[in-house]
C-alpha cells in the first residue's frame, strides 16, 4: 500500500551534512498500522510528511497503491490521506461540526450531507454531535480536540492516514484512554496507518509492526512482540528499555496451545466422581462445568473429601472469582492472578458461548512469552515444562 524505496532526505542543498532520512526502503500493508518510533531529530516527521509531499525527497521513489507519489498532484494526494498532528490545527473560528466536515465540504459534498457525515464521524471517535457540534474549539479539552482532529481526518474516509504524535499534547490518563478509542476505531474501519511517536509504550501498544528509527535509518522493523522479545542492536535494546520483558506481557495474548488441562467435572456429578477424578490425577482441585460445558466453578480436595459427605458437585462447588477470554493479554492474565492471589486462572472461549478451555499458571505464562517470538524459540529450546499437578491457591 505504502512504499519506500530508496528514500533519501537532505534539507542541505550541497548534500556535506548527515541526511535527515537516509536510504529508506520498507513497505506497509493495506490496514496495517505502523508506528514510526525514535528520538528527537531522527527523521521520522521527515519520514511521514514525504507521503503526502508536504517535503519532497532527495532521492528515492514512494508508491501509494502501486503509483509513484512524485506523479501525483499533491492536491489530489492528499485527498486520499487523512492528516493528525499534535497540534491539532482546528479553525478556531468554525465549529466543531463545521471543522470536521472541511474535507467532504472542500471535496464539494452537498453542505447536508457533509454535514451528516461530520455528525456520523464525532460520534465514531466519542464525541456526541448534539452535545459537541456546536461547541467552537476553544470550548473543548486538549483529549476532545484531538478526537476531533480523528474525526475530520477520517471525514473523507481516506485508505491512508497519517498521524504525528496526535495523542502528545494531553496527560497519561486521556492519551491512554485515546489510544484504546483509537484502536477500537482502527479495528472498525482498518486504514493503513504510519503512526509518529517518540514514546516507546505508545508504539508497542498501537503498532501492528514498529519501525525503530536510528539516525535517520531504521535499526529495526518488526512487530512488537519482536521488537521487545529479540531487539536486533544493542541501540534497539537499549531504546525499548531494560523492561523490555514486562512490556511484552502486554502485547502477547494468551493462546489456547498456553493452556493446562486440569481435572474437570460436572455440577451434576456425585461427590465421589470428584473424589475419585482428583485422587487419579493427584490434583487438589478440579474445574467444574455446567451441563453446556461453561464454566460454573472449581471444588477442592478439601470440599469433596471426608467421610459421609454426599450430594452433587454443584452443592459443593465453589464460585470461580475471576476468568479471562481467550486473546486476553499475559499482563491482564498477570495482573488478575495478583488481584485475586490465585495461582491459575480460568481461560473461556467468549466467541462459543464461554466454553471453558482451560487454565493458565505461572509456568503456562512463561512458556506463553517464549513462544512469542520465533527467535527466542531459536534461542532457547522449548523443553517440556508440563506441570505434574496444577497447584491450587
Ligand atoms: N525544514 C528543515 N530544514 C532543515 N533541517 C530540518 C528541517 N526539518 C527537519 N530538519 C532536520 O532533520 C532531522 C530530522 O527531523 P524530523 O523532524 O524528521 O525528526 P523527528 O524524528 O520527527 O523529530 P521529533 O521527534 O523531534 O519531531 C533533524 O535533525 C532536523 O533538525
Amino acid at each position: 500500500m505504502i512504499r519506500f524505496e530508496h528514500v533519501t532526505k537532505r534539507y542541505d542543498s550541497g548534500g556535506e551534512g548527515s541526511a535527515a532520512v537516509d536510504d529508506l526502503s520498507f513497505e506497509v500493508a493495506e490496514g496495517e498500522l505502523v508506528t514510526l518510533v525514535g528520538p528527537s531529530g531522527c527523521g521520522k516527521t521527515t519520514t511521514m510528511k514525504m507521503v503526502n509531499r508536504l517535503i519532497e525527497p532527495t532521492s528515492g521513489r514512494i508508491f501509494l497503491d502501486g503509483e509513484d507519489i512524485a506523479t501525483i498532484d499533491p492536491v489530489r494526494l492528499r485527498r486520499r490521506i487523512g492528516y493528525v498532528i499534535q497540534q491539532v490545527g482546528l479553525f478556531p473560528h468554525k465549529t466543531v461540526l463545521e471543522n470536521t466536515a472541511t474535507v467532504p465540504h472542500l471535496l464539494g459534498w452537498k453542505r447536508g450531507k457533509a454535514k451528516e457525515r461530520a455528525a456520523e464521524l464525532l460520534d465514531l471517535v466519542g464525541l456526541d454531535p448534539s452535545a459537541f457540534g456546536d461547541r467552537y474549539p476553544e470550548q473543548l479539552s486538549g483529549g476532545q480536540r484531538q478526537r476531533v482532529g480523528v474525526a475530520r481526518a477520517l471525514a473523507a474516509d481516506p485508505p491512508v492516514l497519517l498521524m504525528d504524535e496526535p495523542f502528545g499534547a494531553v496527560d497519561p490518563v486521556v492519551r491512554e484512554h485515546l489510544q484504546s478509542e483509537f484502536l477500537r476505531l482502527q479495528s472498525a474501519v482498518r486504514k493503513t496507518v504510519l503512526f509518529v511517536t517518540h514514546d516507546i509504550e505508545e508504539a508497542v501498544r498501537l503498532g501492528d509492526r514498529i519501525a525503530v528509527y536510528g539516525q535517520g535509518r531504521i535499526e529495526q522493523f518488526d512487530p512488537p512482540t519482536t521488537v521487545l522479545g529479540s531487539p536486533a542492536t544493542p541501540y534497539v535494546a537499549d531504546f525499548v528499555g531494560a523492561d523490555r520483558g514486562l512490556k511484552r506481557l502486554s502485547v502477547t495474548p494468551i493462546e489456547p496451545g498456553d493452556l493446562e488441562q486440569p481435572p474437570v467435572v460436572h455440577v451434576d456429578d456425585p461427590l465421589s466422581t470428584a473424589a475419585d477424578r482428583l485422587r487419579a490425577e493427584d490434583a487438589r482441585w478440579a474445574v467444574v462445568l455446567d451441563g453446556d460445558n461453561n464454566l460454573h466453578g472449581w471444588i477442592g480436595a478439601e470440599h469433596v473429601g471426608g467421610e459421609g459427605r454426599a450430594g452433587t458437585v454443584g452443592e459443593h462447588a465453589r464460585r470461580m472469582e475471576a476468568w479471562l477470554p481467550v486473546g486476553a493479554t499475559l499482563k491482564q492474565a498477570f495482573s488478575t492472578m495478583l488481584q485475586h492471589d490465585a495461582g491459575w486462572i480460568a481461560v473461556i472461549d467468549e466467541r462459543s458461548e464461554g466454553r471453558f478451555l482451560g487454565v493458565l499458571t505461572p509456568a503456562g505464562l512463561h512458556e506463553a512469552l517464549r513462544r512469542s517470538t520465533a527467535a527466542d524459540a531459536q534461542a532457547i529450546p522449548r523443553t517440556d515444562v508440563a506441570l505434574e499437578t496444577v497447584s491450587g491457591r
